[in-house]
């Protein structure tokens, strides 16, 4: 069966045409050769991934932090840059009318999700929990009993899992909470937040390809970089300088250029980009004149 596109595809096309990593990929083949670099591109399923790469099959990937932990390849894999893209929580989740306002209340019932080893995981710790409680409030005898959470497998849809009757509560992401709201449910406790990530093998098949590997992690990490921050670019007196490179320190430290009028100098800094309008009123406040920020298209950092 070919592989279907999801939802991190889009954003990682727009990453590997960000590192100029160039390919043209057949409409029916999950495989290609890059046009500029000697490697081969392959498009999986995202819960694929971190099995191709811990086994070393595949030298670097990209997938969410949660399918990595869920495939219990953490010890295989190195995460080498978080990507700011895929962001969403796995929630534990129950219908809003079902009286359930913890996990606690949760405990010993049955949960639905699609993501079982990290269900399994969260719940092992809530029953256990619950017992202590139990047998410290004297409602357990000797051994303990009961409690455990039925932990069932689902592959998709997992919200329709309460409203069927096949749940008491599900285990499954939550982006933007419409899903979650269109079902009738609400989340009570969150297992994880998760993004996309770049991941490499911790055992990789192909030490020779290491300098292969570094270059591309430097475009990718250069990309994100350009993304990131802007080239903020003014004129002060100097004797105000410092005060202006409080606001403006850059990534290292700013550029200070003399200019051609006496006491006045140039400045040249990356800018978080979400934080420039705010660092362009407080330049102003300190008496920069020609304030403007320049878009990053690419960089090394
Ligand atoms: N709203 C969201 N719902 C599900 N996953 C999301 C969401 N936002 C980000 N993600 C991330 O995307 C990952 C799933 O990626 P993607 O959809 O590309 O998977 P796929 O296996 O390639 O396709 P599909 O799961 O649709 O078959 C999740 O594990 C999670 O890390
Ligand atoms: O909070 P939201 O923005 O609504 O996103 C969350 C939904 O997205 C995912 O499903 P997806 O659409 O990937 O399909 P699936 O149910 O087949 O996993 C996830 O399983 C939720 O159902």
């Amino acid at each position: 069966m070919r592989w279907v596109p999801g939802r991190l595809y889009d954003k990682c096309v727009e990453l590997l045409n960000g590192a100029d990593i160039q390919f043209r990929r057949s409409a029916r083949l999950d495989v290609c050769l890059c046009l500029n670099l000697p490697i081969a591109l392959v498009f999986l399923p995202a819960s694929d991934i971190p099995s191709f790469v811990g086994k070393g099959s595949v030298d670097l990937g990209i997938t969410g932090h949660d399918v990595i932990l869920e495939s219990q390849m953490s010890p295989y894999t190195t995460e080498l840059l978080k990507l700011g893209f895929g962001k969403c929580s796995l929630q534990v989740q129950v219908p809003v009318n079902s009286g359930i306002n913890d996990v606690e209340g949760l405990s010993g019932k049955r949960v639905v999700t699609s993501f079982e080893v990290l269900a399994a995981d969260y719940f092992r710790g809530v029953d256990a929990k619950v017992r202590e409680a139990k047998k410290v409030n004297g409602e357990v005898n000797g051994e303990v009993e009961g409690g455990e959470t039925k932990i069932e497998y689902v592959g998709g849809s997992v919200e329709a899992a309460c409203a069927l009757g096949l749940a008491d509560g599900i285990v499954d992401l939550v982006e933007s909470g419409d899903t979650m709201r269109a079902a009738g449910l609400h989340a009570i406790a969150t297992v994880l937040t998760t993004e996309a990530v770049l991941i490499k093998s911790s055992t990789p098949k192909h030490p020779d390809l290491l300098p292969l590997i570094d270059l591309i992690v430097g475009r990718i990490k250069g990309t994100l970089a350009a993304a990131q921050y802007v080239l903020c670019e003014y004129n002060i007196r100097r004797e105000v300088l410092a005060e202006a490179e409080k606001i403006t320190p850059g990534r290292r430290a700013p550029t200070v250029t003399q200019l051609e009028e006496n006491g006045w100098v140039a400045v040249s800094a990356m800018v978080e980009k979400k934080k420039i309008a705010q660092v362009m009123d407080e330049l102003v406040k300190v008496g920069a004149e020609d304030i403007f920020c320049i878009k990053l298209e690419n960089c090394r950092v």
